[in-house]
Order: C-alpha cells, then structure tokens, then sequence
C-alpha cells in the first residue's frame, strides 16, 4: 500500500512522518555540510512510504542518480534509524504535472519478480519525461553522450558513470593494488579470457564503484585512441536490475528488456550481493550474463563479498561469476588514507595541514567515503566562512562524526596488546613487578589506556593490580617524556595506538 506523504505510512501517522523526514535531512545537512547540501540534496522531497521503501522525488534524472549515488546509503541508513521497517530507498524523478489524466497505478511492490506476469490493469505508469540529464555536470568533463541520448533505449535504465570515479583519480595502496591492476588490465583489453566477468569484491566504500566506472571511461577512451567504435557500456546496481525486471515482467516487455541488455558491450553490475535470494532475477540476470559472455562482452561485477561467499546466489551463478578474475579491496591501512587525504585536497586545491590529515586518518578507519566526505566538509566549512583548515576547527566541524568513529577501545584490550607486543606476560600488567623490562609496558599501556578511553586515573590503576591513581599520574608523563626524548619509543607507542585504533 502506498502512503503519499503528507499521507501517512503503516507506522506514523503524517505528521509524525514529516517529521521524521525533517529530521533525516537536518541530519544530512549535518553530516554533508551546508554547502554539499544546497548543491545536490535541497530539493529532495518525500513521495510515499510504500511498504518497506521510501520514495523520494529529485527534479532531475542527473541529481536523481547523483544523490542515489553518494548519498543513498545514507540516506537508507538515516530511514533505517528512524523507522527499522523501512529497508530501501527509492529514488524517482518528479513526474511533471500531467493534466487530465489519471492517476497512475500503483507502483510494483518491492519484492521478488512474481513468476507470472501480473494482469495489465498494475501496470506501472511509463515514467514521465526527465529534464535533460547532465545539465548539472559539475565537474567539467561532459557525461557520455551514449547515457544521455533519450533515444537510446537502454538510457531508461542504465545510470551515468561518475565523471569523478576515473584511473587518475583513484589513490593505489597496498590494499587495492591488485584489483587496480585487474581493472586496468580489462580496460586495456576487454572480454579477455580468464579476466572476463572481472568480479570485484570489498568491504563498503572501499573503492569498488570507483574502479568498475575509471575501467569503463578507460575502455571508452582507449577504443577512441585508437580509432574504434566506441563500446557501449551499461552501469547499473543489482537493485535496479531487479526492478527493472520486474516493471518489464509487468509491462510485458521482457524480450525488449532482454535484447536491449544483451546488446551492450560492457556490462557492469554493482552491489550483486542484492540479488541473494532473489531466485527469479538472478535467474534471468544469469541468462543475461552467459548471453554477454558467450558473445564476447565484458562483465565487470561488484559485491560484498567473494563469489563462493555469496550464499543465497545459486551455485551456478557463483560458479560463472567466480569463472573470471576476482579481485578484492582490503580495508585501507593508514598510509593509503594519507595518500587518498592528500591526493583530494590537492584536487580541490585547498591547503589541509598535515596533522588534520594525520587526524583525520587516524579517527576514521572504516571507510574512504567517510573520509572523504569528512574532508569535503572541512573545506566546504573553510570556503564558506573564508578562514584556513585547522586541526582545532576539524575537531569541531566534525565533532559528530568523530563521537561516531570514537571506537571503544577497553583497558584489557590496551593490556593485551601491549604485552604482546613487548612480549610479557599480561598478568605481568597487574602483577607487583618492578623491573624495566616489565615496568615500562606497563607504563605504555597506563599511558594508552589515559589517551583511548575515557577512564578516570584511580579506575586506570585500579585495573593494573589496584595502583594508585599517582602511580598512573606518573606513568602517563613519563611516557610522555620519553616520547619527547627519543623518536623510536615514540613511533613504537604510536604504532601501538594506531594498531588499537584500528
Ligand atoms: N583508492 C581510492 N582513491 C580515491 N578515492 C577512493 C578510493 N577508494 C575509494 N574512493 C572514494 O570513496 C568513495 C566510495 O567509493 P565507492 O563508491 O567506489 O565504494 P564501494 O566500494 O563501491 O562502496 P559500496 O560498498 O557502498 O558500494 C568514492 O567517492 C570513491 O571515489
């Protein structure tokens, strides 16, 4: 059942729903910055609660795909926290008023493709005519004209590749080295044997959307260096594949759907991990998949997880999607985040000291869309009110973000990996003992343990065999001290520090 909004939802009643919604966008524009969210987020309103999904309306099919592609986790998240029942959200274009005509009928349920067609009479309405995407283009680099055409068929379907998300601009560490090569290497010669589908697989925000768009602007750029025909390529989420489907089911226009999908050269399919137990679709995505494969087209595939780890996808599916290259996103380890924080600073051209990105880097571990994000804020902050990036002023700017990522480290975790790492014994941490060897990681964790968590002194020294709280007084400066005096015990307790950080 749909609730229109101000209508009301299965939950709450309409007032209470706007207000909800107030609070996710005050939140947003929180959490995004002033700036960052009168560019792109302002003239988001709520449609409908439609079962477990949110309907919000974009004026633009170009703001509508960017707000669902930088802020629709978010976004689903924020709902989440609001009202858990809701699980999705779907983000449309504003139909444009339509006089004297009738109401459009209800749009298909969020579930599983049904195996049958349902009747006609639930059609979904055909959706209405988009302002011309790209008009917004931010960035400079013109969107591809193939995406754009409205007479393209598939342009109804596949969303624009991110101009941001190319080879140039994604920061190669350690953790991601192989999948850039991998990405490289399908870009420079598509539908190769042995990396064709290039399956993708990493934790969230780690950089997956980024490689699977930078192979499809490289394989465009590449066959145009060198005289060919450009390929077409078509970028979509699993999600919307799903629906997509489904709305042909309905509309019975499944052969159009299927021939304008198998008529791609390069097929990429993000967050696959949504089609787990979705038997109808992921049968007809691996129809569509072998069709590609079997012709000579590139599949490049992203999701959470590896293929054999995707339980819920049948094991002929895993089987093919497993049957290329896969390659996988580590989580960033501080040196990356360092070079990524310096490499989009650079890019906006806005001095950062060193130590906010030091701060930065530390604080926020869990993914390279927070950190970005985090630091998008600072110099919208800074450009706003014309004043430097400081640590002071990150400190403040991102103070919520920064309680959020304020990982719980325990004493005894401190106790633990201390003495592992000067290797004594833990009960050595509590015992009475006095010589160096043993007294001095003590001190480092009563030091540690004064800087990660928020313990007073007596209920420190108390964990470490009932000290007095002027024993950790202690322990806390001299450690300091020392830090000061010789630079190898300091980088070995910051090494400490960032491994329990971490
Ligand atoms: N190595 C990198 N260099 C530069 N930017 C990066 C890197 N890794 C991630 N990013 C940036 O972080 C953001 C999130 O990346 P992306 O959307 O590709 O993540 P994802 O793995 O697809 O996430 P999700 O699991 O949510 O789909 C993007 O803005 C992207 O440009």
């Amino acid at each position: 059942m749909e609730n229109a909004v101000g209508p009301s939802s299965p939950s709450s009643p309409p007032a209470q729903l706007a207000e909800v919604w107030a609070r996710i966008r005050g939140r947003l524009r929180e959490e995004v910055g002033e700036v960052e969210y009168r560019t792109w987020l302002r003239q988001m309103t709520l449609s409908a609660i439609q079962g477990e999904e949110a309907i919000v309306l974009l004026p633009t099919r170009f703001l509508r795909d960017w707000v669902r592609g930088h802020y629709g986790d978010r976004l689903r998240a924020l709902w989440q926290a609001e009202i858990p029942a809701i699980r999705r959200v779907d983000f449309r274009v504003t139909p444009e008023p339509r006089a004297a005509e009738p109401a459009p009928a209800a749009t298909p349920a969020v579930a599983e493709a049904p195996r049958q067609a349902p009747r006609p009479a639930t059609i979904r309405a055909p959706e209405p005519a988009e302002a011309p995407a790209g008009l917004a283009e931010p960035l400079g680099r013109a969107a591809p004209a193939a995406e754009l055409r409205p007479a393209d068929p598939r342009s109804d379907w596949t969303a624009p590749l991110d101009p941001r998300f190319t080879f140039d601009t994604f920061v190669v560490g350690k953790p991601n080295e192989f999948a850039y090569a991998c990405a490289r290497r399908v870009a420079e010669r598509p539908a190769s044997p042995g990396f064709n589908p290039l399956f993708l697989y990493g934790g969230v925000g780690l950089g997956k959307t980024h490689l699977m768009h930078a192979a499809a602007w490289a394989i465009r750029e590449i066959g145009a260096a060198e005289g060919r025909p450009p390929l077409s390529v078509a970028y979509m989420s699993a999600e919307k594949f799903m629906y997509r489907f489904i709305a042909a089911l309905r509309s019975q226009s499944t052969m159009e759907f299927k021939e304008s999908l198998r008529s791609v050269d390069v097929l990429l399919i993000d967050d696959l991990q949504f089609l787990i137990g979705k038997d109808n679709t992921q049968e007809e995505f691996f129809h569509t998949f072998n069709a590609l494969v079997d012709a000579g087209k590139q599949i490049i595939v992203s999701a959470d997880k590896s293929p054999s780890d995707l339980s819920g996808i049948e094991d002929r599916l895993r089987t093919r999607l497993g049957c290329g290259m896969v390659a996988d996103l580590h989580a960033t380890t501080y040196e990356l985040r360092i070079s990524i924080l310096q490499a989009k600073a650079q890019s906006q051209g806005v001095p950062v000291p060193p130590k906010v990105m030091e701060f930065l880097a530390h604080k926020i571990t869990s993914n390279v869309r927070e950190l970005e994000g985090a630091l998008n804020r600072l110099i919208a902050h800074a450009n706003l009110f014309g004043r430097p990036v400081t640590l002071e002023g990150a400190q403040e700017v991102l103070h919520d973000i920064l309680r959020a990522h304020d990982r719980r480290v325990t004493i005894e975790e401190i106790q633990k990996r201390v003495a592992e790492h000067y290797n004594i014994r833990l009960t050595d941490m509590s015992s009475p003992r006095r010589a160096r060897n043993v007294a001095r990681p003590r001190q480092v964790a009563m030091y540690l343990a004064k800087q990660l968590t928020s313990r007073s002194l007596p209920e420190i020294g108390r964990r470490f065999g009932g000290r007095d709280h002027t024993t950790v007084m202690h322990a806390v400066s001299r450690v300091a001290e020392l830090m000061q005096a010789d630079s190898a015990f300091a980088e070995d307790v910051e090494l400490l520090r960032r491994m329990l950080e971490t």
